[in-house]
């Protein structure tokens, strides 16, 4: 089994990198495993309550399940994925079966935060993109599908998104084998990405 893990900014494009990705590879062979899904179980607080929590710091994830569950699926049993809701911050009841595969890609702002988690990654790739055009995808993204106000989006940009990401999300691009500016979009990198997949699993 190959990990590869995708970090970056929010608004960076580690989502549309990796749908990239899964175009290039066979659908039999791939699954995604996002962070967004081990944000933690927050039942004991209110709506309000949640409303407050810094979802861009590093306590805000369950670590120890994401990484159980990436130790099961390395050793070839299925997981139930958590979903999560960005509507009512908190997880729902359901979840995904998810089984191994030959490539796991695990996608996420702080997924390189983590020494436990990063040992087990094979492939580290850091998507980078301005803070101005994180801002302007985040407020578009934000506004039409996460149900959010401008003024919403630009206090929580100034109060927390920025000083996490300085914080704990830049400083990671340090641990990347790869990093692929993506201002606009970068098929030479994609094509990189899958040139390496292919050598490591087929050679
Ligand atoms: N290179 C790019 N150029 C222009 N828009 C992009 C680019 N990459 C991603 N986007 C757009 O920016 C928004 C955020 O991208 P997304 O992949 O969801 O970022 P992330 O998963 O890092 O938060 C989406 O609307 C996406 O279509
Ligand atoms: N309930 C939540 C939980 C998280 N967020 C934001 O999501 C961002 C991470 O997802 P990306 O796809 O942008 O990488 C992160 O910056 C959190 O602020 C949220 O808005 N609501």
């Amino acid at each position: 089994m190959l990990i590869l893990g995708i970090a970056g900014g929010t608004g960076s494009g580690k989502t549309t990198v990796v749908t990239q990705i899964l175009n290039e590879l066979p659908e039999d062979e791939v699954t995604v495993i996002s962070q967004d899904s081990y944000y933690k179980r927050n039942d004991d607080l209110t709506y309000q309550e949640r409303c407050h929590i810094n979802f861009d710091h590093p306590n805000a994830i369950d670590f120890e399940l994401l990484i159980d569950h990436i130790r099961h699926l390395k050793s070839g049993q299925s997981i139930e994925q958590p979903v999560y809701s960005f509507v009512t911050h908190n997880r729902v009841q359901d979840t995904v079966i998810t089984h191994p595969k030959r490539v796991v890609i695990i996608e996420g702002i702080l997924i390189f935060t983590d020494k436990q988690l990063r040992d087990l990654i094979d492939i580290k790739v850091f998507v980078h993109a301005d803070s101005d055009e994180r801002l302007i995808r985040r407020m578009k993204r934000d506004i039409q599908e996460r149900g959010r106000d401008i003024n919403e989006v630009l206090e929580r940009y100034q109060t927390t998104l920025k000083p996490m990401h300085q914080e704990f999300i830049e400083p990671t691009k340090n641990y990347a084998d790869l990093i692929i500016p993506n201002d606009t979009y970068n098929t030479v990198a994609i094509d990189i990405v899958r040139t390496v997949i292919n050598e490591r699993l087929y050679k």
